[in-house]
């Protein structure tokens, strides 16, 4: 198992909804490798006041507004939007406190090839994919390595995003369609959500009961397969009498184009992960 130095002094540039979820998470969890962290182990460089301000009282972390203020770190997790990225790269890439530091990079599209342009030569560098399940420590994240990482940084890196829900080591040529499935698919599961919602409101039923049966089913539905290991098919078949409503309900949708609008959305979310890769 890979161990943290209990000084290790981790910097989290951009302390938005994603960066706190992690840091947040890392702080929580009782799990190796990071269940000797705890808020001294963290410094967040955020530039707007009211985050800075959120993030001291909720978690008791060191902020400043600034990258570059920041004097010492041994990880950078990377949470700024891709727009800043490379900007906010430039601006430490010579500062010294920075020059062997082990970035991790949650950010979608940038290609560690372009990252690493702008980092410190002796600098090394892991890519994730993280989504905000990592929140209630049901994460789904994907992990590649670089040029410059070595099998411990990815090894780390998988382990430290594992407290946070499940890790998955991946070639970087995957890392924009696993962004378009797990890191976007809270969203699509979500507009799932509100989409059975509403048409349960269409059919008379209360909105928020409507909305309660469509979140307890996709929550039941996940936990029995994961309990028994059934397959999808396997799931959707026990649940299809013959000449039932299910395959009413199925053959609707798929005449609707269900599945060609998945493969529509995920496909418009990684020719997006690219395009935001170049920014
Ligand atoms: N929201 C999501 O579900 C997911 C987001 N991501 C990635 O996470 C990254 C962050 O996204 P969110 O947390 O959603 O955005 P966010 O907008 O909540 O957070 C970004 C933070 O960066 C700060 N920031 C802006 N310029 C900065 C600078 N120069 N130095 C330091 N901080 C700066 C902003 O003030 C903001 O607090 C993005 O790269 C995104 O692609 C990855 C997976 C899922
Ligand atoms: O929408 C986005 O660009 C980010 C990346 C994955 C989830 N949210």
């Amino acid at each position: 198992m890979v161990q943290l130095s209990k000084d290790v002094r981790i910097a989290l540039i951009g302390g938005g909804k994603m960066g706190e979820a992690v840091m947040g998470g890392w702080i929580a969890s009782g799990k190796e490798p990071a269940a000797s962290l705890t808020a001294e182990n963290f410094v967040v460089a955020n530039p707007g006041l009211p985050r800075r301000e959120h993030l001291e009282q909720a978690y008791g972390v060191a902020c400043v507004e600034q990258a570059v203020d920041i004097d010492a770190a041994d990880i950078v997790v990377l949470a700024v939007k891709p727009q800043v990225m490379m900007g906010v790269l430039e601006a430490i890439s010579s500062e010294p406190q920075f020059a062997e530091c082990l970035f991790v990079s949650i950010a979608a599209g940038m290609t560690t090839e372009r990252l690493q342009t702008a980092l410190p030569s002796r600098a090394r560098l892991v890519r994730t994919m993280p989504n905000t399940p990592l929140l209630v420590g049901a994460g789904a994240t994907t992990v590649c390595g670089s040029a410059s990482a070595t099998e411990g940084d990815i090894e780390l890196v998988q382990a430290l995003f594992s407290c946070l829900g499940a890790a998955f080591v991946v070639d970087e040529d995957d890392m924009d369609a696993t962004g378009a499935l797990s890191g976007s698919g809270p969203a699509y599961v979500a507009a799932m959500i509100e989409a059975l919602t509403a048409a349960g409101a269409g059919e008379g039923l209360d909105a928020g009961l409507a909305e309660q049966l469509a979140l307890q089913t996709v929550f039941g539905t996940a936990e029995l397969m994961r309990e028994t290991g059934q397959t999808p098919e396997q799931t959707r078949i026990a649940v299809c009498s013959p000449g039932g409503s299910t395959l009413a309900a199925l053959a609707a949708m798929d005449e609707a184009g269900l599945s060609r609008a998945y493969e529509a959305g995920v496909r418009a979310a990684v020719q997006r992960s690219k395009e935001l890769g170049a920014c």
